[in-house]
């Protein structure tokens, strides 16, 4: 007699073997319902964050005029009108840092550093390298256009622009955006805390010896990596023995402890497959399997009696997870922060491909820009779950649509680099 199984439930009471856009819906439903609270960090630590309320602008950027270049702030009405050398009364110095509060008389030139306001009466800057210096004077060689050089006040953002918005990732560009208004700290929203947990018997961890009928725990490591490249902290577990008793006690523990329990293998319909049962009977299932390929029997469910984590289960298969976690988790996880979904790509196939199955694929391929900007993704054939060579060998996952269907070389198709 089998330990457990993991029987197919006639009537489910949740959603069952369902469209890979319905499964998405539900991502995106509990996330929503889920979202994670905010919290303050210093711009130190802000990197990777998703921020939970936009930032309005209190400064105007530039601040005041200044000059982007090293050299002499004048008035153009000044310069010959022929185009010839002009020569001004060198009048006072402007660098960077404390206004000198200086005016430029007609005639005249103030020096002035890249940064350094702009003078009253002055309305252009020469650069230093298109100037003579002649005692007291400066002879303008190469005459700039009117307002040259000049850096107007509010010319990037003025008081009242919302500069970030809700859900943007903070990107070292607008970490800089948000120092530049003075800001110390930002409202972030907290990320969530992850425990992995690989399943199955025939696991030995890297780094120990395999006997027969065992293979290595692969899926660890690149879950922990996947989830990290999210600037997660994900904290690993023991690999779970195929014992229901066993498999309850440590995901109640982390259903206490986690946001999410994240959990590879063990979840379709084998003798030894303890996930499904367990989350029937002491959770609350939200989705299990979506009609994609790979990653079929994916599970998704509240802990109810294990705890108010969620748990995502994903298939066993190596390339399963990987694509699950890319297209659903990350999913998850992003939702739980309220970040923006992502763009998918486009590229247009570089062979021909033909798709003989019913469920939306996530097949892995190469994917690159030719010298034209036209973007190609060549699929690998080796398309089997367990292929970790083609998913290693690859950079992209390629989107092809439920149903069979034939596919021209050239034929346009959404593509998801990892
Ligand atoms: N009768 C059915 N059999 C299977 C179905 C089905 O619907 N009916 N679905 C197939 C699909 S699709 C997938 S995907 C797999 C998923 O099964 P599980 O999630 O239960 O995963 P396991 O059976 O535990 O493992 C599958 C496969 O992956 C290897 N594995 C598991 N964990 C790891 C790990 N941490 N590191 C490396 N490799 C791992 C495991 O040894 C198996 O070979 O089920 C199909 N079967
Ligand atoms: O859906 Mo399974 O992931 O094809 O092998």
């Amino acid at each position: 007699m089998p330990a457990s199984t993991a029987t197919e439930p006639q009537a489910p009471g949740f959603p069952f073997r369902i469209a890979f856009e319905e499964a998405v819906g539900i991502v995106d439903a509990v996330a929503a319902e889920r979202r994670l609270q905010p919290q303050t960090v210093s711009l130190s630590r802000a990197h990777g964050h998703i921020l939970a309320r936009d930032v309005v602008a209190t400064l105007a950027q530039p601040p005041f005029d200044n000059s982007a270049m090293d050299g002499f702030a004048f008035r153009h009405a000044d310069l010959a009108a022929d185009g010839s050398p002009t020569r001004l009364v060198l009048s006072g110095e402007q660098f960077a840092g404390p206004d000198a509060a200086l005016t430029v008389e007609a005639g005249h030139c103030v020096r002035i550093t890249t940064g350094a306001p702009l003078p009253a009466g002055a309305d252009t800057v020469v650069m230093k390298e298109n100037t003579t210096l002649d005692g007291d004077s400066v002879v303008v060689q190469v005459a700039p256009k009117p307002g040259q050089h000049v850096r107007r006040a509010g010319e990037d953002s003025n008081i009242g622009d919302v500069l970030l918005r809700a859900g943007d990732l903070l990107t070292p560009a607008r970490i800089g955006l948000a120092a530049s208004q003075g800001l110390a700290q930002l409202d972030v929203v907290r990320k969530p805390t992850v425990a992995v947990f690989a399943t199955g018997d025939e696991l030995v961890e890297p780094g120990t010896a395999l006997g027969p009928g065992q293979i290595y725990n692969s899926n660890r490591d690149q879950l922990m990596a996947l989830l990290r490249a999210e600037g997660l902290e994900p904290v690993a577990f023991p690999t779970l023995p195929d014992d229901a008793a066993q498999v309850t006690s440590a995901l109640r523990h982390a259903g206490e402890a986690f946001d999410l329990v994240l959990t590879c293998g063990g979840v379709s319909a084998g003798e030894k497959d303890l996930l499904p049962e367990l989350l029937q009977r002491r959770g609350r299932v939200r989705m299990w399997k979506v009609m994609m390929k790979p990653g079929m029997p994916l599970l998704l469910a509240e802990g109810d009696t294990l705890g108010p984590a969620l748990f995502l289960c994903l298939p066993g298969n190596p390339v399963s997870v990987l694509a699950t976690w890319l297209v659903l988790g990350r999913r998850l996880v992003d939702g739980l922060q309220g970040r923006q979904p992502r763009p998918l790509r486009r590229a247009r196939l570089a062979s021909d491909w033909g798709k003989k199955h019913e469920r939306l694929e996530f097949l892995r391929g190469r994917w690159w820009i030719d010298e034209t900007g036209i973007s190609w993704v060549e699929p690998n054939p080796a398309d089997g779950s367990h292929r970790m060579q083609a998913a290693a060998d690859s950079d992209a996952l390629i989107v092809l649509a439920a149903g069979p269907r034939d596919y021209a070389v050239g034929t346009p198709v959404d593509v998801l680099p990892y």
